[in-house]
């Protein structure tokens, strides 16, 4: 089916064979040079694991030509399962901060934006992220790459990693700059911690979309809040059980999120490091929420609604789901 992808991180989605040619690269890392070993490696213990063994694959990115390699493998991966348009959450400080310049950076994602729309038909928005662990100084540096030296592909602006002891509410000067500047607000929120934590995220960040959310069903008052003033949460069922953030997949809140009405989109955040692809998240969520193949097409419509997209690619999206789901039915 053509979709949407609204939550998807860049290093994240490193296939494994890109992920051990890094490794193989650059001995000194942690990070087995084995694709084979590499499923062990991504077997999480909990969500603070999984940020240390993240920040262990984003030491492997050193310099522009990884950059552009990665993006475009990525972008590749994303248009193989048939993704026609996705938000690309990408982290410019973990890169500027070991050594690439910010210029060269964004460059680098820039062409390899441009080319695989050439190539093939994918068009790749970013999300430029601050990462929680490295506090204000990173929001600052975050802020000042996605205002000043804004690149053309760029839509919103984030805030990801660990969430406990790194309160949302302390990086509103940072939401409020580039809220002001034109991009839209999508922070991570309610994925390892509690619906405080989404509260913040709505107040003091503005947030137009929520990465994850899911404990945003421990505050009905909240939920029904954000169904009324349509705050979308992007919800990433594997991710929440392979980071332990959920029991399991019975015990995942998206039925309870999905029946108060608060609408939501269906991702993968990062589908190797997760063992899984979009297209399998999908169908998770229609066991989940018994959806047949009209409801799976509305879980993908609902996704290009949500989007950062213009208007026109919107209907055109829509239409292409449209038509894909008549000839899936017949
Ligand atoms: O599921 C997730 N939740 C929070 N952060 C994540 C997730 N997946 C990847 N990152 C990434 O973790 C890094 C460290 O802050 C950031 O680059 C963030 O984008």
């Amino acid at each position: 089916m053509p979709k949407a992808e609204l939550h998807v991180h860049h290093v994240g989605s490193a296939a494994p064979h890109t992920v051990a040619a890094l490794a193989a690269r650059h001995p000194d890392s942690p990070v087995p040079k084995d694709p084979q070993a590499l499923a062990e490696y991504f077997t999480f213990r909990d969500f603070a694991h999984f940020i240390e063994v993240y920040i262990s694959v984003v030491d492997l990115i050193r310099d522009p030509e990884d950059v552009r390699l990665l993006t475009y493998e990525v972008g590749r991966d994303l248009a193989d399962r048939n993704v026609r348009y996705a938000e690309l959450t990408v982290t410019p400080v973990t890169s500027t901060r070991r050594g690439i310049a910010p210029e060269a950076f964004l460059e680098a994602i820039e062409d390899a934006r441009v080319t695989i729309e050439r190539d093939r038909g994918l068009v790749l928005r970013w999300c430029f992220d601050i990462p929680g662990e490295l506090g204000l100084p990173a929001a600052e540096e975050t802020a000042r790459m996605a205002c000043e030296l804004r690149p053309e592909g760029l839509v919103s602006f984030g805030l990801g990693g660990p969430e406990i002891g790194v309160g949302r509410a302390q990086f509103k000067p940072f939401f409020d700059r580039a809220i002001a500047e034109g991009l839209h607000s999508v922070p991570h929120a309610g994925e390892s911690s509690d619906a405080t934590s989404v509260r913040e995220a709505v107040e003091a960040l503005r947030a137009e979309r929520i990465g994850h959310g899911i404990r945003v069903v421990d505050d009905p008052a909240l939920m029904e809040e954000l169904a009324e003033r349509g705050i979308p949460l992007e919800i990433c069922p594997t991710s929440n059980v392979a980071t332990r953030s959920v029991p399991s997949f019975a015990g995942h809140p998206l039925p309870t999120i999905a029946a108060a009405g608060v609408p939501f989109s269906i991702n993968s955040d990062d589908p190797p490091m997760f063992g899984t692809d979009i297209d399998r998240e999908y169908l998770i969520a229609g066991e989940l929420l018994g959806l047949d193949e009209a409801g799976l097409a509305e879980l993908a419509r609902s996704a290009v609604r949500q989007s950062f997209l213009d208007p026109a690619g919107r209907t055109r999206l829509v239409a292409e789901i449209d038509a894909h789901l008549a000839g899936w039915i017949r």
